[in-house]
């Protein structure tokens, strides 16, 4: 497209769009158009398309030194390098990086620390083991080393998880951390927005139980197709009968047009991390123990013994294997959360995670690994090293 085009869609922007369908009587399908214009995603395209047309993205070339077209030989070749003001890329870190803290950094002070969120600009990746970059956050900041993806993987992949030196703690297990808890009051906070999926069970519907809406009630049969053909993202049997959540549940809360608040186990992630759902993982983990003795004094929790569900106050041991878990799964899987809670004041906690999922529902902006910017719906692994992509 040419640039008279481009020019004349400059002239013809929302606003003087609106005004002059406004005037025609299109209210209604003036404010939709309105917001759809206004999403990031459709004004980055018209910009990009802006961009293309006035062939912005061409670099400007310094001017050709004087009188080198006047040497007498018989062929001039003049290379010119330009270096663009692109970056290398940029990155979101998932982990907390302390070069204090690394007896293998090469030196110290030529390292740069960060925390897990910051935004940094990779300035080169040519060490497999240390790689340079600096904070976006500053301009004054200098490039400095830190840990390779690939070595932050590796570090990882050897860590032993805790859990399996401490006899006491029984991961999944009932965590009582409040998952459900914070759930219930953003269902109940908008009933419209947000929805769960309804489990499937093998075992026997009870009467004052409702097919579709307290459970899907199916054979075993069924069941185990299912599981074959992977539609669970979690199941497990409990006395004799199976239960899971299957992906089609999900899909039905999407199909409402509603969040899905989704409770999984950090390893089944996994199973929801695709371009189609573009899952936005907050991990809700308790606060230190004076004040979860403090905050749970009244709480009351499920827990299962020899096969029987009891309800119960929190003892002390729970207090310590709730935080010994949550340290386990912030360990092993923290490259996967988008937000860690920390679960203390209930009506705090409430407030900042209703806050922080209105907002990137408004601004529909969010994180995603590079590889969904692609259009066909991709899985994507996402590495404990960095994200990407930033749409
Ligand atoms: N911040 C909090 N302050 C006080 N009580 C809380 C808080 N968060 C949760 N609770 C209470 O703790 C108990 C356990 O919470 P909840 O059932 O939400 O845990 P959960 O993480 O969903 O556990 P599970 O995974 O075992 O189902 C409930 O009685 C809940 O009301």
């Amino acid at each position: 497209m040419d640039k008279s085009l481009a020019s004349s869609r400059e002239k013809h922007r929302p606003n003087r769009l609106a005004s002059d369908l406004i005037y025609q009587g299109w209210r209604e399908e003036v404010k939709e158009l309105v917001a759809l214009l206004n999403k990031p995603l459709l004004k980055s395209l018209l910009s990009v398309h802006d961009a293309v047309a006035q062939r912005d993205f061409e670099p400007t070339l310094p001017p050709i030194p004087d009188g080198v077209l006047e040497e007498e030989e018989d062929s001039v070749k003049i290379v010119s390098l330009v270096k663009t003001k692109e970056p290398l890329l940029f990155v979101r870190a998932l982990f907390h990086y302390d070069p204090n803290e690394d007896p293998a950094v090469p030196c110290k002070n030529a390292a740069v620390a960060f925390n897990r969120g910051d935004i940094l600009q990779i300035v080169s990746t040519e060490d497999d083991t240390w790689w340079q970059a600096c904070h976006v956050r500053d301009d004054a900041s200098q490039a400095g080393l830190i840990p390779s993806q690939q070595l932050h993987e590796r570090r990882v992949a050897l860590q032993r998880p805790k859990a399996l030196f401490k006899p006491r703690v029984k991961p999944p297990g009932p965590s009582g951390v409040g998952v459900n808890e914070l759930k219930r009051r953003l269902l109940i906070s908008n009933p419209d927005h947000y929805g769960v999926t309804v489990p499937h069970t093998t075992r026997e519907k009870r009467r004052q139980e409702n097919e579709g809406v307290d459970y899907h009630f199916v054979s075993v049969h069924t069941f185990e197709g299912g599981i074959l053909n992977h539609r669970f993202i979690e199941y497990g049997m409990y006395k004799g009968h199976y239960y899971g959540t299957s992906l089609d549940s999900v899909h039905q809360v999407m199909a409402e047009g509603k969040v899905c608040l989704l409770d999984v186990h950090p390893s089944k992630i996994k199973h929801v991390y695709t371009s189609e759902f573009r899952p936005y993982v907050v991990f809700v983990k308790p606060p230190q123990i004076e004040e979860l003795r403090l905050t749970r004094r009244r709480a009351k929790f499920i827990c299962d013994e020899d096969d029987t569900n009891l309800v119960r106050i929190f003892s002390e041991e729970d207090f310590e294997d709730m935080i010994d878990l949550a340290e386990t799964m912030e360990n092993q899987y923290g490259h996967l959360f988008d937000k860690v809670i920390v679960n203390g004041d209930i009506a705090v906690v409430f407030r900042e995670l209703k806050a922080d999922l209105e907002k990137i529902a408004e601004a529909d902006i969010q994180w995603i690994p590079a590889e969904w910017s692609c259009s066909s719906p991709t899985k994507a692994r996402r590495s404990c090293g960095y994200l990407t992509g930033w749409i």
